[in-house]
């Protein structure tokens, strides 16, 4: 009998800093195909749990699997594309959107081996993904803070992962990239793709997103639809949400919101 695997389980992960809880008991499997968003108020531990499912922060307890394998057995990090919520400080070299996107292609191809065909096509549709084509030849330094994000996320996309893992992919994003960023998910989840993102609001990704977990209180409050802002609530520069009708599972929206 054919069983699929989740793409990630995560079992009763609790993470503390210097002794401080941050998440505690947390059970997350994610399957092939979803895309899951994790909201939350600000500290309530978002990052912390992605950063747990990819290794980047010890578990106190409990275990993480990708793609069936024990975490610490794991090796397949080609598999995986990952966004951090920040571009890191210039690095003093003005590298262009393709060798910053090309860069993402690495773990692929080697380091040490000339790009192949594949390579460069897997380059280009990347940043075309992200509608940054007629950019691919200008350093990264000129691009817009949003255009940076896109760049970053094209990294990611072209070592054509089946897992992509970003952190507040849209936060202090223009529209028209927040768009191109949705279409861009589209495209990779259309493609046999899973995602799983840190988001403060939705915006444009909302119609892209399978499946919400709200963090809350060193666990996770909601597991399901969407939580539904109301109105204008829903625009992008709204940082709170009201409680309504709505709701899943009773619960004030605004718990979740700073
Ligand atoms: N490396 C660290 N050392 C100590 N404390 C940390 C560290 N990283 C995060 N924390 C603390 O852990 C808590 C959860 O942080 P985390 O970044 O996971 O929250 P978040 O939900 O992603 O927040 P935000 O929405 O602001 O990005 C916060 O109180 C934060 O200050």
């Amino acid at each position: 009998m054919f069983v699929t695997v989740p793409v990630v389980r995560v079992r009763s992960a609790h993470v503390a800093y210097e002794g401080r809880a941050v998440l505690q008991g947390v059970d997350l499997p994610v399957d092939a195909g979803e895309v899951v968003a994790i909201l939350g108020a600000n500290g309530s531990g978002k990052s912390t749990l992605v950063r747990a499912v990819l290794g980047l922060v010890p578990l106190a307890a409990g275990s993480v699997e990708l793609f069936g394998e024990p975490l610490r057995r794991f090796r397949q990090w080609q598999r995986i594309g990952y966004v951090p919520q920040r571009l890191g400080a210039g690095s003093g070299v003005p590298a262009t959107v393709a060798e910053v996107v090309a860069a993402g292609r690495l773990a692929r191809r080697g380091p040490f081996r000339p790009p192949r065909a594949a390579d460069r096509a897997a380059v280009a549709a990347a940043i075309a993904a992200v509608g940054l084509a007629d950019r691919a030849g200008d350093p990264v330094t000129t691009l817009s803070g949003g255009q940076q994000q896109r760049a970053l996320i094209a990294r990611a996309l072209a070592g054509q992962p089946d897992l992509l893992v970003l952190d507040e992919p849209t936060a202090g994003v223009d529209a028209a990239s927040q768009d191109a960023f949705a279409d861009a998910l589209r495209g990779f989840v259309a493609g046999g793709g899973t995602v799983l993102l840190v988001a403060h609001e939705l915006g444009p990704l909302r119609p892209v997103i399978t499946r919400a977990i709200v963090v809350h209180h060193g666990g996770i409050a909601h597991d399901g639809a969407c939580p539904e802002p109301a109105g204008f609530h829903a625009d992008p520069g709204h940082d709170h949400v009201h409680p309504h009708a709505a709701e899943p599972l009773g619960t004030p929206l605004g718990m979740w919101q700073s």
